[in-house]
């Protein structure tokens, strides 16, 4: 596996319009292996800062920089969007082994291994053969999320992937996230609508609204991270925390020294 990559967004900028900037002048620092959460309300510019980060939306202004460089084209960058987007026509597993067959590595025999062990990591050895009107919503995502990382990518960059599952399934998703991330340890982006969900997955979450970072917040739940965590006080007291920034009803006192 490749090493984790940290991400540097200097001074980002992204235009639609002339003047229409839906991310400004944004600063942050993910460090490699960290999970960082980007939080914020409709239309504050997550999406698009995720794009830029991963080089699918050009800057106005600013740069992305990744140490060591992650590379899309080298499978060094995973993806995970809200919907799992799985070829219908074809298997799950061919579906896995799909981002293995685009960059050309390995022998074919290889690749097919490579797409069952990312199977097999999120726990759906014996459903390789199915099409994806076969599988449920959660064992598409899970299919997804093995697509993502059949590269073994550095840094994987996740939009809003729980968001379609009921919240049994968000939560044992959450975990299979958290167990991926323990034995691999990519540098991951998320971006979430669900607070609960910022706060069990990440080291720290970043609060956009309208396009700027409001504040990088750190996140003092301990690890390892589990369900059983959301129960306790620390987690409901944070919880309000985020939402007093989401409300923007603080005024900026969560800004760690790398997110401002
Ligand atoms: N391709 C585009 N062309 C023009 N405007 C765009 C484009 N993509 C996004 N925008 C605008 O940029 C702003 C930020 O959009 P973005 O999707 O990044 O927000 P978001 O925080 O991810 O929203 P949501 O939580 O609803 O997904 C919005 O005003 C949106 O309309």
């Amino acid at each position: 596996m490749s090493a984790a990559s940290s991400i540097e967004c200097c001074s980002v900028g992204v235009a639609f319009g002339r003047n229409d900037f839906a991310v400004s002048d944004l600063t942050l620092h993910v460090g490699g292996g960290e999970i960082i959460s980007l939080i914020g309300p409709s239309g504050c510019g997550k999406t698009t800062l995720l794009r830029a980060i991963a080089g699918l939306q050009p800057m106005t202004v600013g740069r992305v920089e990744m140490n060591p460089p992650a590379d899309t084209s080298r499978g060094q960058i995973g993806f995970v969007f809200q919907q799992p987007s799985l070829l219908p026509w074809a298997t799950a597993l061919e579906n896995v082994q799909l981002p293995l067959d685009i960059i050309g590595r390995g022998q074919p025999q290889e690749r097919r291994r490579a797409a069952l062990d990312a199977l097999r990591s999120v726990k759906l050895a014996d459903a390789g053969e199915k099409r994806p009107h076969e599988l449920s919503g959660g064992m598409q995502m899970r299919t997804s999320i093995a697509r993502a990382l059949v590269t073994d990518p550095s840094v994987l960059l996740l939009d809003e992937p729980f968001a379609a599952l009921d919240d049994m399934l968000r939560g044992e998703l959450g975990e299979l996230l958290l167990s991926l991330w323990d034995q691999r340890r990519f540098t991951a982006v998320m971006v979430t609508h669900n607070i609960a969900e910022s706060i069990l997955l990440s080291r720290r979450i970043a609060v956009m609204r309208g396009g700027i970072l409001e504040s990088v917040l750190e996140n003092p739940i301990p690890w390892p991270r589990d369900q059983s965590q959301m129960r306790t006080a620390e987690f409901a007291a944070f919880f309000g925390v985020v939402s007093d920034h989401l409300r923007g009803a603080v005024d900026n006192p969560g800004r760690t020294p790398d997110g401002v």
